[in-house]
């Protein structure tokens, strides 16, 4: 009896260890167990698109569904659109998009994502033709209150106001805007800017407006609302055919909340008044979007929200051993890569760590989640180029000069296809700016859609 008695405290505290590490921490985080809680959710046999443009709009949740993006590319092998050194981590904006922009070792690229002033004509040459355009709006008001206190240090016209007061901004718009300044996209219609559109259009032209929005609604296949990101996200899984583990996702780019201005009643309206393109854009696509998730079925995306929720949070409790990862002020990360970048003193953006203590496995997952837009952009050109010069070098010379290069569109699920290597030919070209097919040149300051 006594022996009995012993061998089942042994077992007992064997399995509650057991039970601890495999469930209680994040420190023995398992990487087959966690893919294949994910995997049955998938939107069926069809295989995942993989070419796609994303037009990061400032201050809409872009950063987010960016970093979304760059993993599901580095998860399939994929190649991403990156923009050359002189561009910044940006493809040169505000200019209007170039393919000169881009870096020659990401050239015949899956994905585009880093910011942009869309240009329609210079997109479609530079990537398949199957490729779906995605982008995200904000709501004006809110959007518009976090471009003032964001960029208040390097938009002149927010510069300008008397102690940085939205309110008397609003109160007089003109006296402080200068439309010809290189920031101005920052301080009027951003939204419509970014789209390629022309930004100080009188609204009174309501035809202009009207074939703006129908313009943008024949090129984007989806317009995600910022608001609705997760309703967003199961409408953008659907419709390139990913699974939920492709959507899961950590914040990023959020202000603190010290670092937020109350609107006083009344400037909402001021704010849509002042940039009434972009409010006219976005009431247009959140009606169609509401449309779309209807279509979907609404009970059904509900569904899908909640199943979203639910493997964020079994992601957050793996990776960062609680609901979310813990907030950091930029100072106090220690990993210099995981900082993110503050436009001033007076504005903080949240940050994360990884909690210590994390095997080497659930590092590499989990740390893409929280890298913030300008690392995760570096770290990719590099691997990237990594890659370039891999398969450049081992390129055997009788094939250098083909063209007609296959670029996958779609993806076999649940597998890892590696991609050819662009032609040196092309690559060349293009790096001389010579290369016709793909990298025109493009004229600056266009509107509807750069067309
Ligand atoms: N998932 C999700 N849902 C809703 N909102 C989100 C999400 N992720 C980020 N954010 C908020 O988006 C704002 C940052 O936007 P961007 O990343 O596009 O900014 S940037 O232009 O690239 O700097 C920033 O808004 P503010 O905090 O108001 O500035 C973030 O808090």
């Amino acid at each position: 009896m006594k022996w009995q008695k012993k061998t089942f405290l042994v077992l007992t505290v064997i399995c509650t260890v057991s039970l601890l590490l495999h469930h209680g921490g994040h420190f023995t985080w398992n990487m087959e167990a966690f893919h294949s809680s994910y995997s049955h959710q998938s939107t069926g046999t069809k295989p995942k698109h993989t070419n796609i443009v994303f037009l990061k709009t400032h201050k809409t949740a872009s950063t987010t569904m960016q970093n979304i993006l760059f993993r599901f590319a580095e998860r399939n092998n994929l190649t991403v659109a990156l923009p050359v050194q002189a561009c910044g981590h940006q493809f040169c904006y505000p200019r209007s998009f170039s393919s000169h922009f881009v870096h020659l070792h990401t050239l015949r690229p899956n994905l585009i994502t880093n910011h942009m002033r869309f240009n329609k004509t210079a997109l479609q040459r530079l990537m398949p033709n199957d490729t779906i355009y995605i982008t995200i709006l904000r709501e004006p008001a809110s959007m518009f209150e976090s471009l003032f206190t964001y960029y208040s240090r390097h938009c002149m016209s927010f510069r300008r106001v008397p102690n940085g007061s939205l309110e008397a901004f609003l109160a007089e718009p003109l006296r402080y805007y200068r439309p010809e300044e290189t920031e101005s996209m920052y301080a009027r219609n951003t939204l419509t800017f970014d789209l390629g559109g022309d930004k100080d259009h009188p609204l009174k032209d309501l035809s202009y407006v009207k074939n703006f929005v129908a313009e943008v609604e024949k090129v984007f296949s989806l317009v995600m609302i910022s608001e609705y990101f997760d309703e967003s996200l199961i409408l953008l899984r659907h419709l390139l055919s990913w699974d939920l583990e492709d959507i899961l996702y950590v914040k990023l780019n959020m202000r603190t909340e010290s670092s937020k201005k109350r609107l006083s009643p009344g400037l909402p309206e001021k704010i849509r008044a002042w940039n009434s393109i972009d409010a006219y854009l976005y009431d247009y696509f959140n009606a169609s979007f509401w449309v779309k998730l209807s279509e979907l079925g609404l009970d059904s995306v509900a569904k899908e929200v909640q199943l979203l929720r639910q493997a964020q949070e079994r992601l957050m409790r793996s990776c960062f051993g609680g609901k979310t990862p813990l907030p950091r002020a930029a100072a106090e990360i220690k990993n210099k890569d995981l900082r993110p970048w503050q436009p001033s003193d007076k504005v903080d953006i949240v940050g994360y760590d990884l909690p210590v203590n994390l095997s080497q496995e659930a590092q590499e997952h989990c740390l893409k989640y929280i890298m913030p837009e300008i690392s995760y952009t570096r770290i990719l050109l590099h691997s990237q180029s990594l890659r370039h010069r891999r398969n450049y070098q081992n390129r055997p010379p009788q094939k250098s000069h083909t063209l007609q290069q296959h670029i996958r569109t779609t993806l076999p699920r649940h597998s890892q296809v590696h991609r050819n290597p662009p032609a040196p030919s092309v690559v060349q070209s293009a790096a001389s700016g010579t290369e016709s097919r793909s990298t025109p040149k493009q004229s600056e300051g266009t509107t509807k859609l750069g067309l």
